[in-house]
Order: C-alpha cells, then structure tokens, then sequence
C-alpha cells in the first residue's frame, strides 16, 4: 500500500473491540497513513516553544488551552488536529447497522473539543490514574513515532491501586485506541517508566490479534523510543469569553 493511501478502516467499530476487556475498548491499527504521521508530527515540532508544558521526565501540549476549573474556553482545534482525525473518528460507526455513527454521539457537543499531545521518551510513562470528571468518558487516542504498553489497572477494596496491571494494550504507531465506560470511570490506566515492554504475548496483551504486526512483536519485546500520543476528548464545560460582566455562559 503507498503510505500516502487512506488507511482501511473496519467497517463497523464491532469488528474492532477488545473483547478480553470489560466495557469498552476498541483498536484500530491503521487508522492514519504514514504521510498523515509525519505531517503531524512536523506541525508538533514546529508548535512555538511556549507551547510545550514541560514536566519531569515528560512534555505536553494542550489544545486549544489549558482547562481553567475544569471548564474550556471555547475555540476550534487547529486545522491539523481536525484534519484528518477528527473527520474520521466521526465516520466510525458502533455497529454495521446502526445510525450511531460515532463513538461521541451521546456526548455533550458530539465530538472531541479537546486534544493534549503526550510525549514519552524511552524510559518515561504516566503514573496509573482516572481521567476525571471534566471529560464524557469517552477517550480516543491516537499513538505516532513508537509503540507502547498501556496498562490498566485495579483497585483493591480499600480502594487502593493494584501495583501490577491487570491488562495491558499495546498501541502501535498510527493506530486508535478508543476507552469508555467501565475503563474510563471504574479501572486506573498508565504506562510503565521502563526502556523496554517485555513479555508481549498473545496470552499477555489484550489486543493481540487486533495488532498490525504482532510479528514484530515475536521475541517478547518492543524497545522504547519516542512515542507521541493524540488524546482527543469532549470536554463537557466550555465557557465562552467576552461577557463584559466576566460571566460565563454554556454553550
Ligand atoms: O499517552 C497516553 O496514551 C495516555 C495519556 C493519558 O492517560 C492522559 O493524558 O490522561
Ligand atoms: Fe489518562
């Protein structure tokens, strides 16, 4: 296939569920096209230095802004997080025949308002956590550069956190994975800090045959390099500015 060609999406968001997981994982691994990767990856880069929000070990981008209380002040994506992402991710249907066609249909503005760009040297992941309140618990995002483990997590009882991954996704570059329900609201996720993913397996990784090259994959291993990861998401609050009296009126 020419890596500019439109990457092939499966016909209904069905045929890409994982289904080891409770409610409700989906992956797909093509879902943008090698050319699409780079460009994206150059307008990350080309992104003015105040941009970038730099922590520890890890550096992100939001766009378009930063939540202030957990409310967004209203503003279009920029054209090259629209384009093609949020277009596509609009055309995945739940079912093949269903009208519902897209994951974001009960969703407060019915498509992703909001996008924050991770990026994970070798080495570096995000402690396990719940994406809280100021999202509808749909999360769709979309890997560039390299592959890695996502793990996702139980708590105990008492409500503390399970220390070893209960499953674990491995995304590959390009691909979509897509979490709601049950993972969003009930289960912990993060990513290990290691230099290395080991012990990938069909019996060890929950989307194993939903892979693009699980091959590549054969020895057990996947060495880390950058990997950039696309969190699109529906911010349920957004504000709009330009009230003189500095109040906020919902959308
Ligand atoms: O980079 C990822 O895939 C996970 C990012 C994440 O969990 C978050 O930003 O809330
Ligand atoms: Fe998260």
């Amino acid at each position: 296939m020419a890596s500019n060609a439109n990457p092939s999406l499966p016909d209904s968001l069905d045929q890409a569920r994982i289904t080891v997981l409770p409610a409700t994982a989906f992956y797909i691994s093509d879902f943008i096209t090698e050319d699409e990767e780079a460009s994206i990856l150059d307008k990350i880069a080309s992104a003015p230095k105040p941009r970038w929000k730099q922590l520890t070990h890890r550096r992100l981008q939001t766009w378009p802004s930063d939540l202030v209380n957990n409310k967004l002040i209203d503003a279009p994506l920029p054209a090259w997080l629209e384009e093609p992402i949020v277009s596509r991710l609009k055309t995945l249907r739940l079912t093949q025949d269903s009208d519902l066609v897209n994951v974001f249909h009960d969703s407060p503005h019915q498509r992703p308002n909001h996008v924050l760009i991770n990026e994970y040297p070798p080495g570096v992941g995000i402690m396990p956590h719940k994406d809280g309140a100021a999202y509808h618990p749909v999360v769709c995002t979309v890997s560039l550069g390299a592959s890695l483990c996502l793990n996702i997590h139980k708590t105990k009882e008492d409500g503390a956190l399970e220390a070893e991954p209960t499953w674990r996704i491995l995304q590959e570059p390009r691909s979509l994975l897509i979490t709601t329900a049950d993972l969003y609201t009930h289960f912990l996720h993060g990513i290990a800090d290691v230099t290395e993913d080991v012990e990938l397996s069909e019996n060890t990784i929950a989307n194993w045959t939903l892979l693009r090259s699980s091959t590549d994959f054969q020895d057990g291993r996947n060495v880390r390099q950058i990997r950039t990861s696309l969190t699109y998401r529906d911010v349920m609050s957004v504000s709009r500015l330009g009230n003189k009296l500095g109040t906020f009126f919902k959308r």
